[in-house]
């Protein structure tokens, strides 16, 4: 499979001497849907302006369907629509005027009849002559994504785009992304809303400290992480696990005063039920139980607590 995007040991420092990305590798797979989560100043943005093409990198290479984004920035940013974290659209245009101009500006021809279907699919066609001046917040930010895939982008990059925006707008914009994808564009996203990574990703990258801690496949992680764990606070304390217990992913804690048993979520049966019974059987008496379940925020939190 060809990659979208291919990041080769990519390195920024900025000019106050701080290094916002540490030789960072990433290939992006053509056609998926990527989530870059990361705490404030993780250097997400840095990554996508850079890819971009909108700040120089210090030291390694970007290609771009094939195309480095140095030597032939023309093509690597045709092939690239971006919808940054910030609105600035030119405030007294109407919303047609703006779209139509935006897709100008890469040299495509006028097409009325695609940026008619731009605007329907983000609910602004009833507000196609309006200023931009007078629309809402988030009606600005569909028109920062109208306009980002005005000339026909095959690589969508959505800088934190449900930031601030109400439930029903956020829902609209996961639907949109959906039909993108599977129209072929590859979309790469960053957020701070787990959930949405959660919703809609099909991998997920962590960006901590200018470095990229982990990628994987969301399901894979979900699956790895879809462990549930039943912990058993005991009347008496034991030394040892008794023997008849031996088929269950039990251990014991806090001196042998807590039982934990962890299972996976995605078996048709947890074992609870025949857990409890065989403990009863085994003389245990058990004072208290709850349970817990990982999550894509529990493994974001550790894994961004663990390297600072
Ligand atoms: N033009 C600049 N000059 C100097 N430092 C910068 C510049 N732009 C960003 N930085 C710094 O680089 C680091 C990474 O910033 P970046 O905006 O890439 O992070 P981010 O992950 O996008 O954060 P957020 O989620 O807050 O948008 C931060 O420490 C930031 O202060």
């Amino acid at each position: 499979m060809q990659n979208a995007i291919s990041v080769q040991q990519l390195t920024k420092t900025y000019d106050s001497g701080l290094t916002a990305l540490h030789s960072v590798d990433l290939d992006i797979h053509d056609g998926e849907i990527l989530a870059l989560l990361g705490p404030n100043g993780a250097g997400k943005t840095t990554l996508i302006s850079i890819i971009c093409g909108l700040v120089r990198p210090t030291s390694g290479n970007v290609l771009v369907q094939g195309h480095d984004i140095q030597t032939d920035y023309k093509t690597t940013r045709s092939l690239i629509g971006l919808v940054p974290q910030e609105l600035h659209v030119e405030t007294f245009e109407s919303v047609w005027n703006t779209v139509t101009f935006s897709r100008g500006l890469f040299g495509k021809k006028p097409n009325p009849a695609l940026v008619e279907s731009l605007l329907k699919d983000l609910s602004l066609w009833d507000k196609k002559d309006a200023k931009i001046m007078t629309l809402s917040g988030g009606m600005k930010r569909r028109v920062m994504i109208a306009k980002a895939l005005s000339h026909e982008p095959k690589i969508l990059f959505l800088d934190e785009p449900t930031a601030g925006v109400d439930v029903e707008l956020r829902k609209d914009m996961w639907q949109l992304i959906g039909r993108l994808r599977q129209s072929g564009v590859t979309i790469i996203l960053t957020t701070h809303y787990i959930e949405e990574a959660e919703e809609i990703a099909d991998r997920v990258g962590v960006i901590n400290k200018g470095r990229l801690v982990l990628i994987e496949e969301k399901n894979e992680l979900m699956r790895k992480l879809g462990k549930k764990q039943l912990t058993l606070e005991l009347h008496q304390a034991l030394q040892t696990l008794p023997e008849g217990l031996s088929q269950y992913d039990l251990s014991l804690v806090d001196g042998g005063a807590t039982l934990v048993y962890s299972y996976d979520t995605q078996a048709a049966r947890s074992g609870i039920g025949s857990l409890l019974a065989d403990l009863n059987r085994s003389g245990i008496a058990v004072k208290d139980l709850s349970t817990k379940q990982s999550s894509l925020e529990d493994i974001f939190v550790s894994l961004v607590e663990g390297a600072r």
